[in-house]
């Protein structure tokens, strides 16, 4: 049997009948140590759980879905695990910007390819590869029954992961995603940080693009809060709009009238989208 790795339990609190656990590890993608949360909901000995992914935006670490996502009732409820990464490799010995848009804490899910971030940005690996093999051993988790979402930034990445493996996750959902990273300023600067000024290595970053060149997924729910200061530069809602409408790939896409880019946002519809990834889920 191959180990994925050792892990160390920073924090274990019961909560919903369940385990809610923080947990830290040697990452060989990042060559870091990486802080994760994963939510185990009450089973029977033995059992074996589907899970949801759940990728944070901009300057989140695992904490901010955790402390403030209020998913846990509705994962209890429907026995879903849900895991929450961290958004980027962090430490001295990583370089960061001083902007709060690229660097630690906005490793926008990509393998950098450029230094001197290539050495440890490969959030795409870590997230595709390496997290999952770590769930595998150490949790009772399913990885035959899989779905995946995200905020924002983590909205990128949840759609981009989702439909780049559209096998492995049965399910996408995102609230206030960038769609677009090649065009919007906050993708123009990490993507060509990260990848470099060929724009078209940035495709397989961008949920349009993907889409443009033939992803395809069945399964994809988005909300969009209208009162969201992002929304009109930044996230562009409208070109996931404009691209499931051109390849004829159905897509429900709801914008939520007066709802902003917060936490309070995400909590207000976390659990119709836990109970959505969960009926998906089934069997
Ligand atoms: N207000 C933030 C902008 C970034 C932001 O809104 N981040 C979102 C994700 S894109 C977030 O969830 N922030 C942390 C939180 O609300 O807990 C800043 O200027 O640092």
């Amino acid at each position: 049997m191959t180990t994925a790795g050792t892990l160390e339990t920073v924090s274990e609190n019961c909560s919903h009948g369940g385990v809610q656990g923080v947990y830290r590890h040697a990452s060989a993608s990042t060559g870091t140590q990486m802080t994760f949360s994963v939510f185990v909901p009450p089973h029977a000995d033995g059992a074996k759980l589907p899970v949801l992914w759940f990728l944070s935006g901009l300057t989140c670490t695992q904490a901010n879905v955790t402390e403030k996502g209020e998913f846990r009732a509705a994962c209890a409820e429907h026995g879903v695990i849900f895991v929450a990464p961290d958004t980027s490799p962090r430490g001295e010995d990583v370089p960061d910007d001083e902007a709060y848009d690229f660097g630690q804490g906005a490793g926008f899910y990509v393998d950098a390819t450029q230094a001197p971030w290539a050495q440890h940005f490969q959030m795409r690996s870590y997230i595709e590869r390496e997290l999952p093999a770590l769930l595998a051993e150490h949790f009772p988790a399913d990885m035959q029954r899989q779905a995946i979402s995200g905020h924002s930034m983590g909205g990128h990445g949840a759609l981009t992961i989702g439909l780049r493996n559209p096998d492995r996750f049965r399910s996408i959902s995102a609230f206030s995603p960038i769609v677009s990273p090649l065009n919007c300023p906050w993708g123009d600067k990490a993507l060509g940080g990260y990848l470099g000024d060929n724009r078209s290595d940035w495709r397989e970053y961008d949920a349009c693009a993907l889409i443009e060149d033939g992803a395809r997924h069945a399964n994809l729910l988005v909300d969009q809060g209208t009162a969201d200061n992002f929304l009109e530069e930044q996230l562009r809602t409208e070109l996931l709009v404009d691209a499931c409408k051109s390849a004829g790939m159905p897509a429900e896409i709801r914008m939520q009238p007066g709802y902003d880019h917060s936490y309070y946002f995400i909590s207000t519809f976390m659990a119709e989208h836990v109970g959505w990834h969960a009926r998906h889920l089934q069997g």
